[in-house]
């Protein structure tokens, strides 16, 4: 496994309040990693610091096997580059089908080899049908995103960026709000896509992390206290004080 993403000495002040606080994180390719930490830890402004969305004062963003220096990159092509983010919110075109939001999806794939790999409607319809058996909504391709229930409208939204090939896709709580049946297929669909690529997870629901079973990196005002295992990082006394134990 080698590092896809660098994020090495960062630190980002906020009307003189150091929310990120020389922050270093390696991400794998493929990897799944989750990160947690407590309210203010700082998980939200490191994914909008990798995303270009926050401009850090000092340290370094690197990408892939060129070192690419991402903070010189704007947000569009930083996308570009192969980092997808879903929010929290899932943001699916309630008015068309299931299927023609995958659709539109993938006619917006990143890269100039999107023309010549989905050239006749029978690859996209292909490609789309792949898709939805991935985030398990094959069934649900002709229903209105609309009235999907909200897990659904997650794993639509998560195929969606899926369709982007993203090298590095970043998932901020998306456990929150759903039934613990829910859960479970979000456990599996990331892991399952964390296989071929890095997913980065922000997570409060530390049964959801367990059943992720993956590196864990705990963040506290802004800095890593403690990474490694749930296991490891649970044991850890500072996270018990500053997380764990509250
Ligand atoms: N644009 C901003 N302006 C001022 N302060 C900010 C800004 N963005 C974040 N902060 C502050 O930086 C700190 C880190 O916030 P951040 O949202 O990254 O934490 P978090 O770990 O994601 O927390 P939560 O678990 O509550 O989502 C917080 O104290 C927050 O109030």
């Amino acid at each position: 496994m080698s590092a896809l993403l660098e994020v090495s000495g960062v630190s980002v002040t906020f009307d003189g309040f150091r929310a990120i606080n020389n922050l270093s994180i390696s991400i794998g390719e493929p990897e799944l990693r989750a990160v947690i930490g407590p309210n203010g830890a700082g998980k939200t402004t490191f994914m909008d610091i990798v995303t270009g969305k926050t401009r850090p004062d000092e340290g370094r963003v690197l990408w892939g096997e060129a070192s690419q220096n991402l903070l010189g990159m704007s947000e569009s092509a930083i996308a570009r580059a192969g980092i997808g983010r879903k929010f929290q919110k899932p943001t699916v075109f309630e008015d068309q089908t299931v299927r023609e939001n995958l659709a539109m999806a993938l006619r917006n794939k990143r890269g100039p080899l999107n023309v010549l790999f989905y050239k006749t409607n029978r690859q996209a319809r292909a490609r789309i049908a792949e898709l939805a058996d991935e985030i398990g909504l094959s069934d649900a391709l002709p229903r209105r995103a609309g009235d999907l229930s909200h897990g659904q409208k997650q794993w639509l939204e998560i195929g969606m960026l899926l369709a982007q090939d993203p090298r590095l896709l970043l998932v901020d709580e998306p456990a929150a709000g759903m039934t613990p049946a829910e859960r479970e297929h979000t456990t599996e669909l990331l892991t399952r896509a964390a296989k071929t690529r890095a997913v980065v997870v922000i997570e409060h629901d530390m049964e959801f992390i367990r059943r992720l079973n993956c590196k864990v990196t705990v963040l506290h005002e802004g800095s890593v206290l403690a990474e490694g295992s749930l296991d490891h990082v649970t044991q850890n006394q500072e996270v018990i004080d500053v997380y764990l134990g509250r």
